[in-house]
């Protein structure tokens, strides 16, 4: 475990870290190949913080979120979550700290399309044999507005619907961090809004660290700060991001699909 109040090179309270990346990187392929999709990223993400990552596309924003859920394996440096260090574990410990620890949410849903909505969000509580807290998975549900919706399976429900059900999935194990690949990637602007305050609710009121990828600037303004990604490396970092900030910084970062 990272020790309670101890302090790090910039002295911020280590106590709250709840996920780290060091000195990442990663090289997809080999031979003439051979991408460099992260070189040296060193991030961390803390309770109760909502962080947006951006950056061009191919600059690396999947793979720094598939590396920091052990979806993926680093080629050099760290990832630790909840101080544990990814790379110590096997397999199965690898599984059940991702079923844990770490809440998933994907722009194409990835439901169980066989399952009722109740049945996929307490999924990863049945998958690791946990009974689920009906008070903490009602409470969720409500919280979602899907109380209505729970005996339909996927195909019965909207895209926005469906998203809420990945959400209330994500949390149903109350996970110390919540990675979602472009959220609303799918989603038409209300229910994007919809989705995007659940998980600034999971960081302000539940005090989980969210991370999330995404192209969109007035979906990166609802997050606390954003991390921008070119080739790979960390570029910038903008803390209490406004939509028009970020549109200018990304014309910065990227001139060409600005006038594309
Ligand atoms: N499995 C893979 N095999 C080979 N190359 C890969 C693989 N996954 C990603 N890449 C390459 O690594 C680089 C970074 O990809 P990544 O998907 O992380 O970027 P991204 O910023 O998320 O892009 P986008 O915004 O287009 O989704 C890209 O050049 C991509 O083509």
């Amino acid at each position: 475990m990272l020790a309670r109040h101890n302090r790090n090179d910039t002295g911020e309270r280590m106590s709250d870290v709840v996920a780290e990346v060091h000195d990442l990187g990663k090289v997809h392929g080999g031979g003439s190949a051979r991408v460099v999709a992260l070189d040296g990223v060193t991030a961390a993400f803390r309770k109760g913080e909502f962080t947006a990552v951006m950056g061009p596309s191919g600059s690396g924003k999947s793979t720094l979120l598939h590396c920091l859920a052990g979806l993926d394996t680093p080629t050099s440096g760290a990832v630790r979550v909840g101080g544990t260090d990814l790379s110590t574990l096997d397999d199965d410990r690898l599984t059940r700290l991702r079923r844990e620890r770490i809440g998933f949410v994907f722009q194409s849903f990835n439901l169980v399309p066989t399952l009722t909505a109740w049945e996929n969000i307490t999924l990863p509580l049945t998958m690791g044999g946990v009974r689920p807290d009906r008070d903490w998975v009602e409470g969720i549900v409500a919280a979602v507005g899907l109380s209505d919706r729970l005996h339909h399976r996927p195909a019965e429900l909207s895209g926005g619907q469906q998203q809420r059900v990945a959400c209330a999935r994500a949390m149903a194990t109350r996970p110390d961090i919540i990675v979602a690949d472009e959220p609303t990637g799918n989603l038409d602007t209300r229910s994007g809004a919809a989705v995007l305050g659940l998980l600034a609710g999971c960081a302000r009121q539940w005090n989980q660290a969210v991370l999330m990828v995404t192209h969109d600037p007035m979906a990166a303004a609802h997050t606390d700060r954003i991390l921008f990604l070119t080739d790979g490396r960390l570029a910038d970092e903008m803390p209490a991001p406004t939509a028009d900030r970020v549109l200018d910084r990304m014309r910065d970062l990227d001139p060409e699909a600005a006038h594309g």
